[in-house]
């Protein structure tokens, strides 16, 4: 389901000292996958913690569509009784993906190779998107797509009947084609072979090894080559989601940015492929401690512990961009507090996300009076301590750009509007409640 067509204005105002706790959603790429690998294990897979979040509940109905049984039990508790790898059904309407390109390109991925046709769809952001990155590679195994001009939704994919295994070097840093490859892998004979030259979020081959998938990753001059078995009979494993560390980054930010403020994020996500923001917050001078380090379902989780203080500008390599993707919109707010120049390198994919995310930060915060530039590749944020504030930013149908100029709004003289705050649901529903729980003005 595509969200809401009413735009919802938001605007956050200059706060008192953020403080308590911040118990952020549960992690939107992990959920994604938690679902599509329980419809493709065979019995039942219980899941906690899993993300409400309307890019997630779009996949959970896609994989109803496709014959899995999805059921709630309570907050965050959800079972899903698959069909195994290769047992999909073909689904009776078209698959609506909303806003996500997570779940569209992964789902495209799982359904490719076997023998079932679907149409897939997605909001007005959704279908900007490029999606020949994902069907180029699963025309290989064998499947039959249709898409509309410059290979964008809607896309028709009949399945293969009789797929053949993939060797595949991905052209961009990105765990949406490389994931795609490896669910379509799984119906395949043989071995598919995923190559990435710079390292992206691995919960795909972290919970297709949990389920039960032969699955290894080897360090080589190329790039880390990923080695699937097909057809392998996936197990139901209990997944316990962790919370989404892109999701932290928002309270995070505010804390670091409102004067006096001293906050507390639970059982955040410190798996390495995503920590790029923290790494970077740190070299800024963040005042931030990782309290209880410890494994949680798999991935590595810690209490974070926030305080306010002196940010100065740093450079953000390109090497590190995969591991902080989503987090650039609001590194560019927090950078614009900060002291200094901030130059964020290797930043392209950025242009094709939910918006284009540069132009759209790049927008927003110079109406609100920062000194901001960019090219192709780099954004630039010549920071002055502060923000003044006092316009509107454009969302353009993106979660992160909203709730990043939202945070921005907290600490600014003047407040910060956006026009359009509605997307927040696809990925933090309670983003509202949260923030002003810890005693955010934002409404
Ligand atoms: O695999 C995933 O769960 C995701 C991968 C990233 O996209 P790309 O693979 O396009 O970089 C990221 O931006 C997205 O929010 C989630
Ligand atoms: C890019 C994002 O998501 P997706 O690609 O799944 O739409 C995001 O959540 O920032």
């Amino acid at each position: 389901m595509s969200h809401s067509a009413e735009p919802i204005p938001m605007t956050a105002r200059r706060s008192g000292p953020l403080k308590g706790e911040a118990k952020v959603p549960g992690d939107k790429s992990i959920s994604h996958r938690a679902l599509i690998l329980g419809a493709l294990s065979v019995g039942e897979t219980h899941i906690t913690g899993l993300l409400e979040g309307q890019d997630v509940l779009d996949t959970a109905k896609a994989m109803q569509a496709f014959g899995a049984q999805v059921e709630r039990l309570g907050t965050g508790e959800w079972k899903v009784n698959g069909v195994g790898v290769g047992g999909f059904a073909e689904p009776e309407g078209v698959i609506d993906c909303g806003n996500s390109g997570t779940g569209v390109r992964l789902i495209m991925g799982a359904m490719a190779t076997t023998p079932v046709t679907a149409t897939f769809t997605g909001d007005a952001s959704l279908s900007r998107r490029p999606m020949g990155r994902v069907t180029d590679p699963l025309e290989l195994f064998g499947c039959e797509v249709t898409a509309r001009e410059g290979k964008r939704l809607p896309v028709t994919i009949k399945g293969a009947a009789e797929p053949v295994p993939v060797r595949y070097k991905t052209p961009v840093a990105s765990a949406q084609i490389k994931s795609a490859v490896l669910l379509a892998g799984l119906n395949a004979p043989g071995e598919t072979v995923v190559i990435e030259s710079e390292p992206t979020r691995d919960h795909t081959e972290r919970m297709l090894a949990g389920f039960g998938a032969t699955i290894t990753t080897e360090v080589t001059d190329e790039g880390r080559v990923i080695t699937l078995k097909g057809r392998p009979e996936l197990v139901p494993q209990p997944v316990a989601v962790p919370r989404d560390p892109s999701s932290a980054a928002f309270p995070v930010a505010a804390a670091l940015i409102v004067p006096g403020s001293e906050i507390r994020v639970p059982g955040v996500s410190r798996n390495p492929t995503r920590d790029g923001l923290y790494v970077t917050l740190l070299e800024m001078g963040a005042d931030i401690t990782f309290e209880n380090p410890r494994e949680e379902g798999g991935e590595p989780v810690a209490d974070l512990l926030v305080r306010h203080g002196p940010l100065k500008g740093v450079t953000v390599p390109p090497e590190r961009a995969a591991s902080m993707i989503d987090e650039f919109p609001i590194l560019s707010v927090i950078a614009a507090f900060a002291e200094g120049t901030t130059l964020m390198q290797g930043v392209h994919e950025l242009r094709v996300k939910e918006s284009d995310r540069i132009a759209a930060m790049v927008a927003g915060l110079r109406a609100n009076g920062a000194s901001v530039e960019d090219t192709d590749d780099t954004m630039t944020v010549h920071g002055t301590g502060g923000l003044s504030g006092g316009a509107t930013a454009i969302t353009h149908l993106d979660h992160r750009i909203a709730m990043s100029f939202l945070i921005g709004g907290l600490a600014s003289e003047q407040p910060i509007s956006v026009d359009d705050g509605s997307p927040i649901a696809t990925s933090f529903p309670d983003f509202l409640p949260l923030m002003t729980g810890l005693g955010g003005q934002i409404g």
